[in-house]
This record gives C-alpha cells, structure tokens and sequence, in this order.
C-alpha cells in the first residue's frame, strides 16, 4: 500500500495531452481556452463618449462661454464627425465618436437646451465622459491567455475581437463501468438482495459538469465477460473510470483483467479512507488511462473527486485549486490512513469553516448530499483541534 501523497502525486504524473480542436463560439462556454486572444484593433477603437450629452471644445468653456450653438447631433454608429466652430457644441450620444476639435463631453443633466442652444449647469472638467482610444487595450496585446476556462466574460471578450471559432482542448472520450451481480437498473424495484445502480450516474452527472458525456456500461462479475468487454474499452476511449471489484472478494476480477490485458498498475490500495482500494493504472501502448475506483458509492465519488477532477484540470492546464478551512471542531484520526472527512465549508465573519457531517461511512450516500466536500486529514496520533487549518476538496461550490 503507498501513502495518499504517493498515489496522488504518481496520478497528476500520469495527466495527458489530448490536442486542441476548433469549437464554434456559442459551444466554447465551459471549454479551456488553447490559444492566446489578441486584440485585433484597440479597446475601444475610437475615442467615444461615455453620456448622452454635448460634446465641447473645453479652451472655449476656459475662456467664460457657457451657452453653445447646437450644430448638430452625432448617433453612435455615425463616421467621426467634427465641431466647426470651437464655441459651438455638437449633440452626442453615449457610444459615438468623439467629433474631432471637441474634447470634452457634458451629460444632458448638467445642461439645459432651449431654443438650439446649450447652458452649461454645472461645470465641466476637462476630457470627461471620454473613453479614449486603446484605454482598455491596444491592438495586438494579449486579451485573453490559453488554458483559461471559458465563461460569460470570455465568451464577450471573444466575440468582440471577432473570434466566431475558438481553439479549445479536447475533452477526453470516457467510459463510465460499473461492476457487480447485484446491481439493478434504475427503472427497475430490486428484490430484497438487490440494490440500484448509482455510481455511474453519480459520475455522469459529474462529468456532465465538466462538459463530458460519457458512454456507459455495466459488467457482471464474470470474469471471461469482463475481459472482453475491458479489451473493447480500452481501445475506444482515452479513460476508463470503474467502480467496484477492485477490493479482496473472491469475485473481484477488475485488477487481474485490466493487468492480462495489458494495462501497466501503477498502484493499487492506498493509505486513506475512504478509498482505499483504488486501483490506478496506464495502458502504454493505446494510452488509456485507468481509474478503478471502489464500488462503495462515497468511496467512488470521494476518489473522482479528489484524484479524478485533479487529474483532469492538470491535463486541460486548468489550475488545481487549493482551499484551507479552519476546523469548527476537534477531531481524533489517529492511525496511518490520509481521511477524508464529509464536512459542510461556509463562510462565518469573513473566514472559511468546516464543520462535520458525521455518516455511515464508505456506504453511507446520503451523507455526501449534506456535505459540500471533504476535509484532508493526514495521519496524526494526537487530535485535530478545533481552529486548526485543514485542507478543503471542494465537491460542489462552496458558497
Ligand atoms: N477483505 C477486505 N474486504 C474489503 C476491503 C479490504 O481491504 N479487505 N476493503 C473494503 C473497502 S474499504 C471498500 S471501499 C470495498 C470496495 O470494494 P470493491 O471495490 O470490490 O466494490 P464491490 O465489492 O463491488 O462493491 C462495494 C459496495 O458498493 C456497492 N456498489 C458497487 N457498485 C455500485 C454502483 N455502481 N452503484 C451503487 N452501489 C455500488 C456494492 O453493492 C457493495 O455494497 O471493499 C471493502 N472490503
Ligand atoms: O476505502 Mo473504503 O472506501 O473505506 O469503504
């Protein structure tokens, strides 16, 4: 058995590459971004004006004018315009170019117009209500930099510099396997030694989220089955992520048939809980890389969660996000097993806790739907204490 931080750190080692594919715009939301966005003119690209207003030439208002002959009105979307006369006013609205010999623009609110002539109410500042040329940006700076996820915000930034298709990274094709004689459907009522699948859709909600659709296949405990459909998945698919039969059962057939088909262990049983079971492991020659997780439904969902999702943000070049929460009680672990507890993380005055949501172990699910992830606990003989600063796994936003 190798320690958590082996397992973990020998997992980040195996992240992959899986290229770059072009997506169209309205399909990039959720992506990771594989191309830096340059401007391609400035932001924004001319100076324009910020109010609904007038736009002056200030030298004029220096010298003591505050009523201005209207000479005309400029729309956004207008050519540039320019004002004639330096003591006259053009009308200009918010998003128009600023008329050349004006340098200065004052909202409608800070003037009264009567009879094709403006009075200055309040006074001006010199270039106000302007946004000047390349303010934002200058044409050809970096915009946006590769390996960033794509949101709304993105999404904006993209469309304004004329991006109808964006360079992202490619997902990996992932099978989902669930293991196991008695496992039953959803659809169907299990008889009294029966119990619904869960895990696979529990992983296929969450892979949603990652923007991935997986396939998904259920296999018997009968080993000759077993290897030949693991020899067809392995083929098909960049990832395999199985639950159960990976522990000591007579039944549990998954690590010596992912290994005859030539699959390379990388690790098999781990020093945490839950989990501990975790078989890990890389088919050198297709590439797939395969998670065989334990099939009790926390101990699945725990290990997606801390060394699946990792993994993936490594591959896509997503950074791996690193929480700390203070502790809301104390709490004994001792032994040599990394824990990873179900707790709720909340923000009390400013600062982030934990608090434990106490459950039935690896079993227990409905335990994971009160918790919003899991504190780390490594191996410690004397007790956690209340206050102390643990690192966090979110599973779900923690606010
Ligand atoms: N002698 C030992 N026995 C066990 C050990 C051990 O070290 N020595 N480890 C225990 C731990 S810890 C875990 S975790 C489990 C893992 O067992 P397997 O990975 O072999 O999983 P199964 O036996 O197939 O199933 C375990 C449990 O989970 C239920 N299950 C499985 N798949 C699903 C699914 N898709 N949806 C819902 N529930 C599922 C299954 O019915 C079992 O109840 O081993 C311990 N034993
Ligand atoms: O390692 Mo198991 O997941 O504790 O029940």
């Amino acid at each position: 058995m190798i320690s958590f931080e082996n397992a973990y750190k020998k997992v980040l080692d195996h992240s992959q590459n899986y290229g770059n594919e072009a997506v169209s715009l309205n399909n990039a939301t959720g992506r990771v971004l594989a191309e830096n966005i340059v401007a391609d003119r400035d932001f924004p690209p001319y100076d324009r004006s910020t109010k609904d207003g007038i736009a002056i030439n200030f030298k004029a208002f220096e010298k003591g004018q505050v009523e201005y002959s209207i000479q005309g009105t400029l729309a956004a979307g207008a050519p540039q315009s320019k004002l004639n006369d330096s003591y006259d006013c053009l009308e200009i609205m918010t998003g128009a170019v600023l008329p050349e010999n004006t340098d200065t623009v004052i909202m409608y609110e800070h003037i009264a117009i009567k009879d094709g002539k403006a009075t200055v109410i309040k006074p001006p500042i010199l270039g106000q209500n302007i946004h000047y040329q390349g303010g934002d940006e200058k044409k050809g700076a970096v915009v946006l930099h590769k390996n960033r996820k794509i949101t709304a915000a993105e999404v904006g930034v993209l469309a304004s510099v004329g991006k109808s298709e964006v360079l992202v990274k490619k997902l990996p094709k992932i099978t989902l396997i669930s293991t196991g004689n008695e496992l039953v459907d959803v659809h169907e009522t299990p008889l009294p030694h029966q119990i619904r699948k869960s895990n696979m859709h529990t992983l296929t909600s969450a892979l949603k989220e990652e923007g991935i659709l997986p396939s998904s296949l259920h296999l018997l405990d009968e080993k000759h089955k077993i290897e030949q459909s693991l020899e067809i998945a392995l083929k098909e698919n960049d990832v395999l992520l199985l639950s159960g039969g990976v522990s000591k059962g007579k039944y549990d057939f998954i690590p010596d048939a992912l290994q005859a088909l030539g699959v390379q262990k990388v690790f098999h049983r781990v020093l945490q809980r839950p989990g501990k079971p975790f078989w890990f492991g890389v088919h050198k020659e297709l590439g797939t890389v395969v998670f065989s997780f334990p099939g009790n439904p926390a101990s699945t969902f725990a290990n997606y969660t801390i060394y699946f999702k990792d993994w993936f943000n490594k591959t896509l070049g997503l950074p791996i996000p690193k929480i700390d929460v203070i502790l809301k009680e104390d709490i004994n672990i001792g032994g040599d097993l990394t824990r990873f507890i179900r707790a709720e993380a909340g923000i009390k005055n400013g600062k982030l806790y934990a608090k434990i949501i106490h459950g039935n172990g690896s079993g227990d699910l409905t335990s994971l739907v009160k918790s919003n992830g899991f504190i780390k606990l490594a191996p410690k003989t004397t007790p956690y204490k209340a206050g102390d600063l643990v690192p966090f796994i979110a599973a779900r936003s923690i606010l």
